[in-house]
């Protein structure tokens, strides 16, 4: 049991856009110091919750709980960039917090290892230091909840084991929530401490150990892991389309912990 409440409660989910049903049945639970991953296929709602998890969105049906006055520290899945309007990073960090001093802007970069970047123009950053600068911006507002879509995005296989260890590492020195996407179970294994698998519902949910054996897991990614998981037989497919139907009945369909239900 965690004794402090929740920084969000969602329950019973549902999101219709355009005649599509994109989400239902969702019913989540986000508190202090825990890392939570969502994964699942492309189209799979992912972002689309994360905005209604956030209060951007609203659902058709069922109801979302935010802490009164919760601070969120957000990082989206990609920043457009007007080339036209040169910024360097450190007057990004300053629009994104407006008050805040260069003092803490560099401190900001420091945490997250990009403090050589305080006066680079932000046009220039290569893939991987434009996560960074991101990561210390959503970091910079203490946030009590940190929500991270796609964090490794353009950032290479080495970089992204690192960049998730980062995110662990600011988790205990914030004491913050995490709720990251990502696209891939293995590598955010380590740095995760619950999974819920989404395909437009919570397929499956748990110990990231626990949900890669899940028979919901294994239908929608058994086939898409990177070989040196595990030994198969069969052929892996590249587009991370949806595999197929989520055949799992008897699975859960809320992505509460046990305990916590
Ligand atoms: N405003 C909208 N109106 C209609 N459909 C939408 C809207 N926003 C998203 N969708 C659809 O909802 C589905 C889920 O989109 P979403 O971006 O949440 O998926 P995702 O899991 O984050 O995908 P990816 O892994 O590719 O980023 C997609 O089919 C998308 O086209």
């Amino acid at each position: 049991m965690n004794p402090s409440p929740p920084l969000i409660t969602a329950d019973r989910v549902a999101l219709q856009l355009a005649g599509r049903q994109l989400l239902r049945d969702i019913s989540v639970e986000l508190i202090q110091r825990e890392i939570v991953t969502l994964i699942g296929p492309n189209g799979a709602g992912k972002t689309t919750l994360l905005r209604l998890l956030l209060g951007l969105t609203k659902p058709t049906s069922g109801t979302v709980w935010r802490q009164p006055g919760l601070r969120i520290g957000y990082m989206p899945q990609r920043l457009h960039i007007d080339n036209s309007m040169p910024m360097s990073v450190q007057r990004f960090l300053q629009m994104g917090q407006p008050g805040i001093k260069t003092t803490q802007a560099q401190a900001a970069l420091d945490r997250v290892g990009a403090g050589q970047l305080l006066q680079a123009s932000l046009a220039n950053l290569s893939g991987g230091e434009m996560q960074r600068v991101l990561l210390a911006r959503a970091a910079s507002r203490k946030p009590q909840l940190l929500v991270l879509d796609e964090p490794t995005q353009g950032v290479d296989v080495g970089g992204q084991s690192e960049l998730y260890q980062l995110i662990a590492t600011l988790r205990d020195e914030l004491g913050c929530g995490v709720l990251l996407v990502s696209h891939d179970l293995h590598l955010v294994m380590a740095a995760t401490d619950r999974v819920l698998c989404l395909n437009q519902h919570i397929c499956c949910h748990g110990h990231p150990e626990q949900v890669s054996k899940d028979p919901a897991y294994l239908a929608l990614f058994g086939d898409t892991v990177a070989p040196y998981t595990h030994q198969h037989n069969h052929q892996h497919k590249l587009s991370g389309d949806i595999a197929g139907e989520c055949n799992h009945s008897g699975t859960k369909s809320n992505g509460k912990n046990r305990e916590q239900q």
